[in-house]
């Protein structure tokens, strides 16, 4: 048997990294090792359809409006069809809860994962092709196994997850997780077919200089955010705001830096969802070395209450969070 603390040589097949770090998870089985395998492999299908998007005509919006009241694009709405398929298929799962589906999608209840899952974030950037990205929480049920799934199981704190990931469909596609034993990185070889590992046992660095916000609701933020980005903008820190979550978060998991979405006026609990946007990245943030709170609180104690709730949002780098969390605080 192989020591799964060994670190491992760069270019490592996914699947061969899954199977080693098998014996990190509590309850292993193989059934985590292979609903990460799932959301890999639908990762790969909606990849090669995101890549010839403007040929397929998946560009552009659907008609549909999902429950947040937000214009569905196609490839939201493709990528759903994917994931939901891959986790049907693949019979692990017992429920997801989905941005794109008002309720909780029952699929088996003989089964012990939930998934909590964003299919495409950054929608509003598809068709200009710029970055966008999946994001997935992954929990057991608390419910006995062969009775009905109930609320308690799928609104568990974020503390509760498993594991949970992104995968980044930018100028190269990578699939980042965690299942609590630190944050490793694969880049898909299309030639290949395969993830590799490219990036292992990720780390946030304390400090940074870039701080991403989008400044066009500035008027409405609080005082303690207008404190913060003034802040910012007096030690020359960079603003870079791609409008994908997951890209703004990547590029800041890698070089350092701050995220925030906070309470405006048009979204006075902020924009993103705790339960398939939050909870993951504050999950990779915390075991990468950094920071996610709601402006005071930590985002992975927070106890949802509904499926499609939204939270204010500080990740990143945790010196800066901290700096921003004493704005907050003392204005
Ligand atoms: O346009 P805004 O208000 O800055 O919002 C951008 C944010 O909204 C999101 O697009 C929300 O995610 P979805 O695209 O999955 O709905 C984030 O990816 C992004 O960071
Ligand atoms: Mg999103
Ligand atoms: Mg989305």
């Amino acid at each position: 048997m192989e020591d799964s603390r060994i670190a491992l040589p760069m270019g490592t097949a996914l699947d061969r990294f899954i199977k080693i770090k098998q014996d990190d998870f509590q309850y292993a089985s193989g059934e985590l090792s292979q609903l990460l395998r799932d959301i890999a492999l639908a990762g790969k299908v909606v990849n090669r359809e995101m890549n010839k998007a403007g040929l397929i005509n998946i560009i552009g919006s659907i008609g549909t409006q999902n429950v947040q009241g937000e214009d569905q694009q196609k490839l939201d709405v493709l990528a759903n069809i994917r994931f939901v398929r891959a986790f049907t298929k693949g019979q692990e799962v017992c429920a997801i809860i989905s941005e794109e589906d008002d309720e909780v999608i029952e699929i088996d209840n003989h089964k012990k994962y939930i998934v909590a899952i964003d299919p495409l974030d950054g929608s509003s950037n598809i068709d200009v092709n710029v970055s966008v990205g999946t994001i997935f929480s992954i929990y057991r049920r608390i419910s006995p196994i062969g009775s009905a799934v109930e609320e308690k199981d799928y609104l568990q704190k974020g503390i509760e997850q498993v594991a949970a990931g992104y995968i980044l469909y930018g100028s190269s596609t990578m699939l980042v997780y965690t299942t609590g034993h630190g944050v490793n990185g694969f880049t898909y070889d299309p030639s290949l077919g395969e993830y590799l590992l490219s990036h292992q046992n990720m780390t946030i660095p304390e400090n940074g200089s870039i701080y991403s916000i989008n400044e066009g609701s500035s008027l409405s933020f609080d005082d303690g955010v207008k404190k913060y980005i003034s802040y910012c903008r007096e030690n020359n820190y960079s603003g870079r705001y791609i409008g994908s979550l997951v890209a703004d978060f990547h590029r800041n998991l890698l070089k350092g830096g701050i995220y925030i979405y906070p309470a405006t006026n048009k979204n006075p609990n902020g924009k993103l969802r705790l339960l398939y946007e939050c909870n993951a990245l504050a999950f990779i943030v915390e075991q990468a070395g950094g920071k996610a709170v709601d402006g005071k609180k930590r985002i992975l104690e927070i106890q949802p209450t509904s499926l499609h709730q939204r939270v204010p949002f500080f990740v990143g780098s945790e010196n800066m969070v901290n700096k921003a969390v004493f704005f907050n605080e003392n204005s």
